[in-house]
This record gives C-alpha cells, structure tokens and sequence, in this order.
C-alpha cells in the first residue's frame, strides 16, 4: 500500500522484529492506547525508520537467538543516534547491552514462567508502580557486564539487572515482557514509555484507520477495478464494505463455493451481504473443481496449499471474463501472515490466503487488514455500521470442512462433518451460548470404533467437538459448555448423523494445540 502523507503525520511507535512470540502484542497494546504502533523488519535502517514520519518511540522486540550467536539479528546503530526513545525487551535489551559494549552470556539459571521484579531506582517507566511487580520471565540469557553510563533499575530472583536505563539517553531495556497480561502491570510501563517518555498524545483510533484506509485505496487503485474473494466471514465483509465506501462500483466480490462450506452456508452469505448491503457479488459453484484436486491428499499442509491454489486460479478465470481486474483484495489478517511463517516466526500452518497462494499469481494484492487482529476487525466493522449479526459471526477458515476431515476429504466424510457441525451450531445457540464461544465446529478424525445401537453391533465413525473461547485466536481455552447442552449435542449427532456412534470433546487450549486440527 502507498505511504500517504497523511499517513505520516500520525505518531508512531515503531517495533522492531526480533522473532519472538509475543511482538505482535506489543503493536496491539499500544494501538489500544491510541497511539499508532506497526512491527517492522529489524533490517530496517535509521534511516527507512524516520521516512515513516512522526516516529516517537522504537522498540526492539524479544526473540528466540542469542546476541552472542554468530548471525544473530543486529541493529543499525545509527537507531540510537536519531535523538528517539528506544525500549529493549528481553532479546532487545540483550541487543542493546551489545551495541553499547556490555556482556551478555547464557546464564545457569534459566528463568521461564511469573517472577518478582524489585524495583531499586526510580524510572519514569516505574511511574505510578509498587517497589515490587510480577512480570513474566522468558528467557535463558543474562546481562553479565552494564554497558557504559547504564544503570540497573530492577532486579529479579534470577536477574541482577532485570531493567535498566542509560543515565543520560532516553534508552531502557527491559528482561522481562511487558506485553502479555501475566506481567500485571505491564500495560502501565508500556503506557509511561509512550506517553511519558516519548511524548505521544493519542492522535489514533479505529475512526482515522478507516479514514486512512479508504483514502491509500483510491490513491492505489484510481479508476481500476478489484475483484474481492468474498466468504461470508467477518474479515473479507469488512473489506468488502471499506472498498464499497471507497471505490464504489470499481469493486466486484466472488464468492467461491468449494463443496467444502457448512450446511446452508451459501444461500446465507447471498442473502445477508448481496441483499442488505448491496455488495454486487458473484457466486461461483467450484465444488468440483477442488474435490477433485483434493482426491487422494491426506497432508495437511498439501491441502491448504491445493485450497489457497485454486481459489487464485477461480479468481482468475472469474477475472478474465469481466477483463481488466488488476487487484485480488482479500480479508486477511496479522494472524494469517503470522501463523504462515515470516522472515522471523516459524510456519505453525499455512494459512489459504497467505502460505497457499500460487507463485504465478496475476494479480496486484489490496489486504487493508492485513496488520490488525480480528477483535480490531469486529471494531472496524461496527465503526462501519455493520449490524452484530456479521460482525460477531464466528470465524470460518478458507479451506472449510476440509480442514475439519482429518486425513482424505471425501463426500461421505464432508457431509458428516457438515451435519454434525448443524446440529452442534443449533444447540449452541438454542442455548443462548453464541457470544460467549468464540468459535465452535465439529471434526471428523477418520477412525473408527466399536458401538451398538439397537442391540446390533456398529462400526463406525467418532465426531470431536471444538469449542473455544478466545480474544483473537492467536491463543485460546476451551469452552466450559454445560454438560446438559453437551448431553443433548451427543445424542443428537450420534442418532441423527449416519456413520457416527461416538462423541468426544476436545479440551485443549492453543498454545500447546491449535483451534482447527489440521
Ligand atoms: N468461500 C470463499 N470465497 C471467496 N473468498 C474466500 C472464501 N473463503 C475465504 N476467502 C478469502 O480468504 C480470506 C481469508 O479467509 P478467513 O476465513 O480468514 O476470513 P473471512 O472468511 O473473511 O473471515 P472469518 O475469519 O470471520 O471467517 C477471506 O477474507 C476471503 O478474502
Ligand atoms: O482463512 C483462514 N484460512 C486458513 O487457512 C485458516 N486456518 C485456520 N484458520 C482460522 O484461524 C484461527 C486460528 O486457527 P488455528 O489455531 O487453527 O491456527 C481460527 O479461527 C481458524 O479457524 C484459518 N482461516
Ligand atoms: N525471549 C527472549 O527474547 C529470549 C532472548 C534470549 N534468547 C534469552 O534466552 O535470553
Ligand atoms: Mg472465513
């Protein structure tokens, strides 16, 4: 997307990637303040930074090398010459202690997990905070020499120098995450380096995304025309009203039916998007075209490929009938990007949209959510006078059903999967249960086990039940549904559905698992 210069008025505080985890929170955290936040490539230079206008603050992310390490990500140390505050966490700190020629060695004593953090000296990061805090601990590494004109402001049990700063530079690292929610007052220390230190003000909010949105559209694609894949989902929906209010009817949505959608799914997505919000959308009946490409494929990484291939080479052949499409605008998410591997995070699973994309691709990618979670989205799309009913709707993935039979995707399978899922979906909301998951679906594992129904022996299938609770899906719980509901979906699916005598509930939470099987 161009750099307007609209843009760059806005105060930013930029993060850099160092591969951790947990850097993406850092961005959200500071975005809920109201002050603009984007991670960027740590390979950026000093220079690459300041041309994003109005930078306020840098900070250097954790991640999981070891500064000592040959090859391990570096810095421009120009960074530090740009007269800007810079916040080191955990690997950053570790960086920082480098470039201003401390020492930094593997310590014995590996601290992972909630530890105290003594506050000795008073910080302007310390504001407001108790002489002890609990902060979450993730690290292997310990800063064994200060750099020059450094002091220590924190300790923990297992670090000497917990925090620091440098006595006459806005300069401060921190071993610790302030991030993530098991660092109680993080937010608070994360709040007095933005405002206090960098002296933003709170110029930003989900209004001025959308502003800013709309006005990088019609300056990227003037009097051209895009082709939107459409899925009925949250996240394409909001895209799909965002281009509507920017480019009108330069806009077309393809709405791909790929046999691998839940029960009544299409017939749903026309009514609700294509009736109330005029969006002008094509359907495309592609079933067969994936169920075939799928026959005989049991990997899972194969098939989200095989899926995110053939949804471009649909968009294709629907782009060449109307002629002159120049841009594939899709409704993808920082999640996506993350989870399909970066330059720094590993692959967790290809997502369609992203990891599944074909190398000869035609079209210009428009992604205009692709830096926000999707609780961000859900407050977009209500900012856009979207009514709850899609905005709240539970996510569905791309590749539907076909991540949901484990192993070979068959018709017989998809359509045990698909009923079961309905009959799940039904209860959950006859419960009043719809906005307290986040995300709920049946799986088919493809085994099979002994049962007997009517006194007459079954062999046959076994249904999982998911269901999650969750802010973002970048982690998640799993959902406590009473057992009486639980009760009544068991029943319901092993007599209504054919081929299945067997109900089990998935309950793990992601990390270590993740919310789809496959
Ligand atoms: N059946 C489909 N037809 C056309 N495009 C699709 C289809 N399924 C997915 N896509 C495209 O892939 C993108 C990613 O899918 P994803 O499921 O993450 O988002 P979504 O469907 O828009 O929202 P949600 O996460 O709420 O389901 C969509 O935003 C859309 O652009
Ligand atoms: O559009 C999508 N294309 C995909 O390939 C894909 N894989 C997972 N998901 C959805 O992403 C969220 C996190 O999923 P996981 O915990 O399974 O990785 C959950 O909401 C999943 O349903 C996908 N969405
Ligand atoms: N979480 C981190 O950034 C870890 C940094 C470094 N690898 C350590 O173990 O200390
Ligand atoms: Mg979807």
């Amino acid at each position: 997307m161009p750099e307007l210069e609209q843009m760059k008025q806005f105060e930013k505080i930029i993060v850099l990637d160092y591969g951790s985890q947990y850097n993406q929170l850092i961005t959200r955290r500071i975005r809920e303040f109201g002050v603009y936040s984007e991670l960027l490539s740590h390979r950026l230079s000093a220079q690459e930074i300041m041309a994003k206008g109005n930078v306020k603050g840098i900070i250097l992310s954790g991640g999981p090398h070891s500064v000592y390490n040959e090859n391990s990500f570096d810095i421009d140390p120009e960074i530090f010459n740009l007269g800007i505050p810079v916040l080191g966490v955990c690997y950053g700190m570790q960086l920082m202690t480098k470039t201003f020629g401390g020492v930094v060695e593997a310590s014995d004593k590996r601290e992972f997990g909630q530890q105290p953090l003594q506050i000795k000296e008073q910080s302007p990061l310390f504001k407001g905070l108790d002489e002890e805090e609990l902060v979450l601990m993730s690290h292997s590494d310990r800063i064994a020499e200060l750099p020059d004109g450094f002091k220590v402001t924190a300790t923990a049990p297992h670090s000497p120098v917990a925090a620091f700063e440098s006595e006459d530079k806005p300069f401060f690292g921190f071993q610790f995450h302030p991030e993530v929610r098991a660092s109680v007052h993080g937010n608070d220390m994360l709040k007095n380096f933005v405002f206090d230190v960098c002296g933003a003000s709170g110029d930003w909010s989900i209004a001025s995304f959308i502003d800013l949105k709309i006005a990088e559209i019609r300056e990227l694609v003037g009097d051209r025309k895009v082709l939107l894949g459409l899925s009925g989902g949250v996240d394409s929906s909001v895209v799909g009203v965002l281009l509507q209010k920017a480019i009108g009817d330069q806009l077309v949505c393809i709405f791909v039916d790929h046999g691998l959608l839940r029960k009544d799914e299409a017939k749903q997505v026309m009514e609700s998007l294509g009736g109330k919000f005029g969006l002008n959308i094509i359907p495309v009946d592609a079933s067969e075209r994936f169920l075939s490409k799928l026959e005989g494929v049991s990997d899972p990484e194969q098939k989200r490929k095989i899926i995110g291939n053939e949804f471009v080479y649909v968009f294709d052949d629907e782009a060449t009938k109307l002629d002159g499409i120049d841009f594939l605008a899709q409704g993808t998410l920082y999640t996506d990007v993350i989870e399909s591997g970066t330059e720094t995070a590993q692959t967790i699973k290809s997502h369609h949209n992203v990891g599944g994309l074909p190398e000869d691709m035609q079209f210009d990618l428009l992604e205009p959510l692709n830096t926000l979670f999707k609780d961000e989205v859900r407050a977009v799309g209500t900012e856009l006078g979207m009514p709850d009913s899609i905005v709240w709707r539970q996510p569905f993935p791309g590749p539907g059903l076909a991540i949901r039979v484990i192993g070979e995707v068959t018709k017989e399978k998809l359509e045990i999967v698909r009923e079961s899922d309905a009959i799940l979906r039904e209860e959950i909301k006859n419960a009043g249960l719809e906005r307290d998951i986040w995300q709920y679906f049946t799986v088919l594992p493809g085994f099979k086990s002994v049962g007997v129904m009517g006194d007459v022996r079954t062999y046959d299938y076994t249904i999982g039940i998911r269901a999650v609770t969750s802010v973002d899906g970048m982690t998640s719980e799993w959902a406590h549904i009473p057992y009486d509901v639980l009760n009544k979906i068991s029943q319901r699916i092993v007599n209504e559905v054919k081929h299945v005598n067997r109900v089990v509930l998935d309950i793990t939470s992601k990390p270590p698992a993740t919310i789809e099987w496959e």
